[in-house]
């Protein structure tokens, strides 16, 4: 079972669906940060000249785990491609596999890290209009997120990036896609 999304990730990747990148065109990385699947580290794109962060799907040794960790990453690339062109939401450029055969996912950069750390840094300097737009930004890429039927489920002040001022969400490791019987059985249980 554990083999399965693995492949699924191969199979994608040869098949055109999800953008291989090389793991030699990124150079110079810093560790910003860690989550559920293992360490984000920002690099530049060296042909680009663009700063980019890697998320890495680490192995560990319980493969019940393992397989969790890797659906998770594997949920989140598929959500991520089909919602990433809403500027309230982070780019997702592609997968490369580094020097230890591990996974990462490519995104574009937060050059203001997480929501929980901007605000903490910027809270009195920021005005109402500043706050209100905020909110207003995470309220249009909650939007995008819901027209295309996604629910996030797991979003909290760290789960959104701050790039230049404006938010991103991020991290749909958790997040669902709910089909037509979903919704309506989950509309079914909300009027019991
Ligand atoms: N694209 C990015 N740009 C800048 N910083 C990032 C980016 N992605 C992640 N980070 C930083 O790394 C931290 C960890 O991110 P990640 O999405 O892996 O995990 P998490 O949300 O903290 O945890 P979990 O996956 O367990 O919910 C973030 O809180 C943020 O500070």
């Amino acid at each position: 079972m554990a083999k399965i999304p693995a492949e699924w990730l191969e199979r994608a990747i040869s098949d055109g669906h999800i953008n291989y990148l090389e793991y030699n065109k990124f150079i110079n990385p810093t560790e910003i940060g860690s989550g559920g699947f293992g360490k984000v580290f920002k690099y530049e794109w060296k042909d680009y000249e663009l700063i980019v962060a890697l998320k890495c799907l680490k192995f560990d040794t319980d493969l019940n785990l393992n397989e969790k960790i890797i659906n998770d990453f594997i949920n989140e690339l598929k959500l991520l491609r089909r919602v990433d062109y809403h500027q309230n939401i982070i780019r997702f450029y592609g997968v490369t596999k580094d020097n230890n055969g591990n996974y990462n996912m490519v995104l574009q950069y937060a050059n203001e890290g997480n929501l929980r750390e901007y605000l903490k840094e910027n809270f009195s300097r920021l005005q109402w209009a500043d706050k209100l737009s905020l909110a207003k930004e995470i309220a249009l890429g909650l939007l995008c997120l819901h027209d295309n039927n996604i629910i996030h489920r797991d979003l909290h002040s760290k789960n959104i990036l701050i790039n230049q001022g404006q938010p991103k969400i991020a991290d749909f490791g958790l997040s669902k896609q709910m089909n037509e019987k979903s919704i309506t059985s989950s509309m079914e249980c909300q009027h019991i």
